[in-house]
């Protein structure tokens, strides 16, 4: 069983594939944060930005198996001469991908992306994995195609995480009270270590999910 809080197509809004039209599959749950605003100040991650709880969004569902949710997925994509690309997320979709489902999606000709907070193992065959690091946590995935920090944390510093295997690093600005400092910080710091780029959320800017 696959509890997915929402699916929407949309832009592709950070990191390396900013700007790339892909099906968002958003799974209920994390490892990091019950979800619930009364359990914020104590949680491991505390800076979410996302609703992640049950599966009342838009397009959401308890899917019985692979193929229910690869079905699900493939009514989101508008032609299809394009191999589809799905963005696993959540919450924390780690936590609910497995072989099972990824083989699905490739017997189906989807490119699988996934964003994940690096602390929970991962099936074989992903196309594209971003490891986004949390403070304070045991990162056990240190290699991948995007390493992708937001920026401060002061418990996770970028000095930590070059020495992993990415072929991307970037700095995304932490969206919160002091977004605009933050903003300011995470340029700064780009410009001082040039092996970081910028990573802005730019669906936040355009308005779209
Ligand atoms: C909501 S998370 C879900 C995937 C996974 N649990 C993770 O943390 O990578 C998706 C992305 O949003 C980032 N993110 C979450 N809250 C943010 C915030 N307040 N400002 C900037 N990025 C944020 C995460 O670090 C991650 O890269
Ligand atoms: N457009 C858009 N791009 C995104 N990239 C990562 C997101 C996420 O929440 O995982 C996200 C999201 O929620 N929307
Ligand atoms: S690990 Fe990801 S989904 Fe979980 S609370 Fe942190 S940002 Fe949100
Ligand atoms: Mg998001």
């Amino acid at each position: 069983m696959y509890s997915v809080k929402e699916v929407f197509y949309t832009l592709q809004g950070e990191g390396a594939h900013a700007g790339r039209p892909a099906i968002f599959c958003r799974f209920t749950g994390c490892n990091l944060w019950s979800g619930r605003e009364i359990d914020r100040s104590k949680a491991i991650c505390q800076f979410c930005d996302t609703d992640f709880i049950g599966h009342d969004g838009q397009n959401g569902g308890k899917f019985d198996s692979p193929d229910a949710l690869v079905t699900h997925l493939q009514r989101f994509w508008p032609l299809s001469s394009e191999p589809p690309y799905v963005v696993c997320t959540g919450g924390e979709p780690a936590l609910q991908l497995d072989q099972p489902l990824v083989d699905a999606l490739h017997k189906a000709g989807f490119i699988i992306a996934i964003e994940t907070n690096g602390t929970k193992p991962l099936p074989n065959g992903i196309d594209w994995i971003c490891v986004s690091p949390k403070a304070d946590t045991d990162i056990i995935i240190r290699k991948g195609n995007e390493l992708k920090l937001v920026y401060p944390q002061s418990h996770a510093m970028p000095e930590r995480f070059v020495s992993y295997q990415f072929d991307n690093f970037y700095l995304q600005p932490m969206d919160s009270a002091d977004a605009q400092e933050n903003l300011k910080a995470t340029l700064n710091y780009c410009l001082r270590h040039p092996q970081w780029r910028l990573s802005l959320q730019t669906h936040k800017i355009l308005g779209i999910d």
